[in-house]
């Protein structure tokens, strides 16, 4: 490799591996991991490559259109990030340096509850850029309704409850890890908690998430309490996790302004379909009445043109911009998101569709054969294409 031109990535997997190489062991297993087998994680990647397109010809696309918005927020194109905790493990800068990046690149940034920057400190960062609070439920409804009315106060303009972790999935290597947070960083949300417990992960034999969850987030969140959230906020209420059109019909009914498919990037039940399998029923769920959003597995804009036929209004993706913020802080993650939206432009166009409006479920097609050159899990542990032709270099 040329000593003064560093490797520049192509793709999001090529990040992973970057990132892989940068990260300790500790954060880089507790980012990429999925729960026990990780079948659901790699379904997440294959699913999508399951669908094929039936590409339209002699469409002038000439001008293409692929801003949108979401529950009311102009948007660059359909995509939003992802919560995801503790990310000054990936750059010191952490959420802060995400939040910089969404608003410099028109995207929504979703902020995690137990992140390493506080919801002000992200807020004051970037105030201009639209901001998303993911809300994880605790046992104290005190410290709950606390954490939403901070959000309110500062910016955010919905919030995101996260409905499919009443307990932590088993993630394997962070229990061999003994996965705790570093010394030198904080659950930011909690510093000023009376309980210093909620501030941090306890050193244990196993994972100290998991036991930081069973002890502090509440197993007993159920329907009542979305209704309950309700009387706590005036901002929109999505709910993350969702799977199920029955479930889908319920949030529709208990006032949701929006559902997020997802299965956690499949951290939680593993054995959970992929996303784009089961978004076709929720979205028959919801009935048109509330935006859809799907996430986990999302790496292509190509996936992204593919949710988009089956009827979701955006795409969250979670993981590659931990890669990018890992590669290179705030910057990283405008380069990821640029990859995305380039990728989906391109892509968009050689469907032949000048518009999101153009993208039609018959564009799509979903194969029951599937021959697999690029193995998804070695794309998964780091050995994509992009590291083969990087060890190259
Ligand atoms: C390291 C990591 C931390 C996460 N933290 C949260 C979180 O705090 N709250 C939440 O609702 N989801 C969390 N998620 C799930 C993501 O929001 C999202 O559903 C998932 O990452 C999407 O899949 P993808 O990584 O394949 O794009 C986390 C995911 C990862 C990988
Ligand atoms: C603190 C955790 C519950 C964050 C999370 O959702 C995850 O690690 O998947």
């Amino acid at each position: 490799m040329s000593r003064d031109k560093p490797f520049e990535p192509v793709n999001v997997y090529e990040y992973e591996t970057l990132a892989r190489q940068k990260l300790p062991k500790m954060a880089y297993d507790y980012y990429a991991s999925g729960s026990d087998d990780q079948y659901t994680l790699e379904d997440n990647i294959l699913a999508f490559r399951r669908f094929r397109f039936k590409p339209r010809v002699l469409v002038d696309i000439s001008v293409q259109d692929i801003a949108t918005n979401i529950l009311g927020i102009p948007c660059s194109f359909p995509f939003v990030i992802a919560p995801a905790a503790m990310q000054k493990m990936a750059h010191p800068d952490g959420e802060v340096a995400v939040a910089k990046a969404a608003a410099a690149s028109k995207v929504i940034m979703t902020l995690s509850s137990l992140s390493t920057c506080s919801i002000e400190e992200v807020a004051r960062a970037a105030p201009e850029g639209p901001k998303w609070f993911q809300l994880y439920v605790y046992r104290d409804r005190e410290v709950t309704k606390k954490l939403v009315e901070r959000a309110e106060k500062a910016g955010y303009c919905a919030i995101v409850v996260t409905v499919d972790t009443p307990k932590l999935g088993r993630r394997e290597a962070d229990v061999h890890n003994k996965f705790e947070l570093p010394q030198h960083l904080t659950f930011a949300n909690f510093i000023d908690s009376a309980n210093e417990d909620r501030q941090r992960t306890k050193k244990v034999d196993g994972s100290g998430l998991a036991a930081y969850i069973a002890s502090l987030f509440d197993p007993s969140l159920s329907w009542k309490d979305i209704s309950w959230l309700k009387t706590v906020t005036k901002l929109p209420i999505l709910l993350k996790g969702v799977l199920n059109g029955k479930d889908a019909e319920l949030a529709t009914r208990c006032g949701a302004a929006g559902i997020i498919v997802s299965n956690h990037g499949a951290r939680q039940l593993d054995g959970s379909p992929a996303t784009i399998d089961c978004l076709e029923a929720v979205v028959n769920g919801v009935q048109g009445k509330i935006p859809v959003l799907v996430d986990s597995g999302v790496r292509r804009g190509t996936d992204i043109i593919k949710a988009l036929a089956l009827g979701a209004q955006a795409v969250c993706v979670g993981r590659p911009i931990l890669w990018g913020l890992a590669v290179a802080g705030e910057e990283g993650v405008r380069r990821v998101i640029e990859l995305y939206r380039n990728e989906f432009e391109l892509d968009l166009g050689l469907l032949g569709c000048p518009s999101l409006a153009d993208i039609r479920r018959d564009m799509i097609v979903k194969v029951d054969w599937f021959i697999n050159s690029f193995k998804a899990s070695d794309a998964l542990h780091g050995h994509s294409r992009g590291q083969e032709a990087h060890s190259r270099l």
